[in-house]
């Protein structure tokens, strides 16, 4: 970081307060020119995710998720409205290493062992051996991998690929991490387990998640709010809160989203809010006042 140009005053200026809100969709169209026609894939985007919130975006194939994911992360720009980042624009945010991203190809780099791939992002930022190392051994330690820093990617099954693809994306300690259908190829079994490890660490991070998925039960473990979007053009159809457990009250905070065990996929609220989001994705109507469910 570089000083300020006329910097009189020898004290730092207090750190800022954290923002409340991760991400600020406001407005958001995005519009593909094709060859066979302009393609309209998002149109009026409007969404806040408050820092340390978890929100999985869910819809028919084609309806946007990905677009969306891409335009937070700055792969990509919207043609109308603004995205910000912890009030920054996506491309600060990025170059402020402010998110981490993890997608559905765990993308590892084969001829580097599993702490080697955990470690590129520090060493690429210019973290020095010993922290790198230190920080590489926290995170395998996080994600139950650490017996297997020294192997190679394709010495491990598909779950543990994920696992280091997540502990890399947690490398810089981003306040927000980008995740699209990252357990799509995984069996169920794998599956639950790499949700139940994701519950976990999100909320002993306190990282905020955007999550993409095609799994509505998925969807439901995991998050504090699950968005609903219809097929083309993209809009956000409903947004659906979480009320899980014995109080049914929706779990807004990290802590409380940490106390989900396996033992809720058997709860009724849980099949509750597996309806209630299946509804808003057919577009059913869905008792409101029962399910809380907010539409927008
Ligand atoms: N680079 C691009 N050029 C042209 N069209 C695109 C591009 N990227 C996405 N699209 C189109 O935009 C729409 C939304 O695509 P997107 O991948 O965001 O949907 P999705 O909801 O993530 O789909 P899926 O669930 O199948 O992954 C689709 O019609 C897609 O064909």
């Amino acid at each position: 970081m570089s000083a300020p140009e006329n910097a009189a005053a020898p004290e730092p200026a207090p750190a800022a307060a954290a923002p409340a809100t991760a991400v600020r969709v406001a407005g958001v169209n995005k519009v593909f020119e094709t060859r066979g026609g302009l393609v309209h894939a998002l149109e009026g985007i409007d969404l806040e995710i408050a820092a340390g919130e978890f929100v999985s975006l869910i819809g028919p194939s084609g309806c946007g998720k990905s677009t969306l994911m891409r335009l937070i992360a700055d792969l990509d720009a919207p043609s109308a409205g603004t995205i910000t980042v912890f009030g920054k624009t996506p491309t600060q945010a990025r170059l402020d290493q402010e998110y981490g991203i993890a997608f559905q190809q765990a993308g590892l780099l084969p001829w580097r062992t599993v702490a080697a791939n955990v470690a590129l992002p520090l060493e690429l930022h210019g973290v020095a051996s010993a922290p790198r190392k230190a920080k590489v051994e926290e995170l395998l330690d996080m994600v139950g991998l650490a017996d297997f820093a020294d192997r190679y990617p394709d010495q491990l099954s598909g779950g543990m690929q994920q696992r280091v693809a997540i502990a890399r994306s947690l490398a810089e300690q981003p306040r927000l991490l980008l995740m699209d259908e990252p357990f799509g190829a995984l069996d169920e079994m794998t599956r639950e387990k790499m949700q139940s490890d994701l519950v976990r660490i999100s909320a002993e991070t306190g990282a905020a998640v955007v999550f993409v998925t095609h799994s509505i039960p998925e969807a439901v473990f995991l998050s504090d709010r699950v968005v609903v979007m219809s097929p083309r053009p993209g809009r956000i159809r409903e947004i659906v809160p979480m009320r899980l457990g014995a109080s049914n009250a929706a779990t807004t905070d990290a802590a409380a989203r940490a106390a989900r065990t396996d033992g809720l996929r058997e709860d009724r609220s849980f099949f509750e809010m597996v309806t209630a989001v299946r509804e808003a994705l057919h577009g059913a109507p869905v008792a409101a006042g029962a399910r809380g469910v907010e539409t927008r």
